[in-house]
């Protein structure tokens, strides 16, 4: 997966919903941190859809304690044909925490793999501009910047899609979307501004972030609004 377009990944922790998201999703994102025996799913699979790994430290909203194990988990994972993929937290690249993950970096470009650069905020929504100067470090970092903010108010959104829209005009490649009630729509709205990625679970129950819509339902919506041109 390079996300030259936009890509929608069935959001999971279980790679056995692969044959159910097949109609509408473009992959998968595995949730390594939310999963039982995610390296031993990986090894069993035998599906068509391709992967992007996400190992979530608890420091960003995940449950994947911070350690050595934590990054070699991720490497395992990019020594799979199926995984063309990986998610690295800023942060992470960047110094935090107690473990660089600079060598997953470094490994998943040995493979081809495609570096995925995310930043969260569970919280709140920055500004436009701390959105864009954000992201704009994401992307020096990998090869697609990411950011899941909190929206508290529609200018939150309007925020999120401005950054989505300088960066994706200057050339950037990124995905964004707002968590939460008040951001549910920018999932379905951000692509038209130039976001690559969506997430969705397969069954609603499964959602992996707050406000997700299920995948049938963000395909519809997506593919409306990019159909309206
Ligand atoms: O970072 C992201 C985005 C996300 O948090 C969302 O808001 O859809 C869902 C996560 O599974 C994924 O790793």
């Amino acid at each position: 997966m390079d996300f030259e377009s936009f890509t929608l990944l069935a959001a999971t922790d279980d790679l056995g919903v692969e044959p159910a998201a097949r109609a509408d999703a473009d992959g998968l994102e595995l949730r390594m941190d939310f999963a039982d025996e995610p390296l031993a799913q990986l090894d069993a699979y035998d599906g068509d859809l391709p992967i992007l790994v996400t190992n979530r430290p608890t420091w960003e909203g995940g449950e994947a304690a911070d350690t050595a194990s934590r990054l070699d988990t991720l490497e395992a994972a990019l020594e799979h044909d199926a995984v063309t993929a990986v998610d690295l937290e800023l942060a992470a690249l960047e110094g935090a925490g107690d473990h660089n993950a600079g060598r997953v970096a470094d490994a998943a470009r040995d493979r081809d793999a495609t570096v995925v650069v995310s930043t969260h905020n569970f919280e709140s929504t920055p500004d436009r501009d701390a959105i864009v100067s954000r992201l704009d470090r994401a992307c020096n970092q990998g090869d697609v910047g990411k950011m899941a903010s909190t929206a508290q108010s529609p200018d939150d959104v309007l925020a999120m899609l401005g950054a989505t829209r300088e960066l994706t005009a200057a050339g950037e490649q990124v995905a964004t979307m707002c968590m939460g009630s008040a951001g549910r729509h920018s999932r379905a709205v951000a692509p038209v501004y130039g976001s690559r990625i969506g997430y969705a679970p397969v069954d609603p129950a499964d959602a992996t972030a707050p406000g997700q819509y299920d995948l049938a339902t963000l395909r519809t919506l997506v593919g409306q609004l990019q159909s309206d041109g």
